[in-house]
């Protein structure tokens, strides 16, 4: 069984637990720097990005996360967490992890959007999937090394580079698991080519 981090410094973290375990995988809530070594995968959950940022730089984590990207170990960030994995924001002089290779807009469905739900289909998973977007970010560009799983009225929604995937919106807080099952599928083909 393959053992999935859920960074736990702010955010929807338990969500994302009863996600993975549902999917069939180990989750492991990550309050310490040394818990990533035993992971096959971590995901940085929805939250407010900038709190997330500042929390990952007192505790260490900028580092750590990019060492174990650069193992070639899966990531999966949502909402915040999308926002904490790229390399540009728009607004903002300074990326947070800086993985992912697109620039994103935070809160940009305006205000009378600010919350809702649809069902998305997505590009490797066969029905449409259940999608909760609150206060969301958009991602407005990406590099040719980005692929794109979904657009949602014409803007980029759910992207995956490599080893790297993102959703703007929060799987985590619905019974469909069919997301989480599609990271936890890139942690084992990670696994077996490690
Ligand atoms: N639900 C969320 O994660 C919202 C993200 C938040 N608006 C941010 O900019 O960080």
């Amino acid at each position: 069984m393959k053992k999935i981090g859920v960074l736990a410094l702010q955010g929807a973290v338990a969500e994302h637990m009863r996600s993975i375990a549902a999917a069939g995988g180990e989750p492991v809530a990550v309050k310490q720097t040394e818990q990533l070594d035993e992971l096959d995968g971590l995901i940085i959950p929805g939250g407010e990005s900038t709190t997330i940022g500042k929390l990952m730089r007192k505790y260490g984590f900028m580092e750590a996360i990019r060492e174990f990207a650069a193992q070639g170990k899966p990531l999966f960030g949502t909402c915040a967490g999308l926002i904490v994995l790229a390399k540009r924001i728009e607004g903002q002089e300074e990326a947070h992890l800086g993985l992912m290779d697109m620039t994103v807009a935070r809160n940009a469905f305006g205000r009378q959007r600010e919350s809702f739900e649809t069902d998305l289909p997505v590009k490797g998973i066969e029905d449409p999937v259940r999608a909760v977007f609150i206060r969301a970010p958009l991602i407005k560009e990406v590099s040719p090394e980005v692929d794109v799983l979904s657009v949602y009225k014409d803007e980029i929604v759910t992207a995956r580079q490599g080893h790297l995937l993102v959703s703007s919106y929060h799987p985590e807080l619905t019974d469909d698991y069919r997301l989480h099952a599609y990271f936890l599928k890139m942690a084992e083909e990670a696994a077996e080519n490690r």
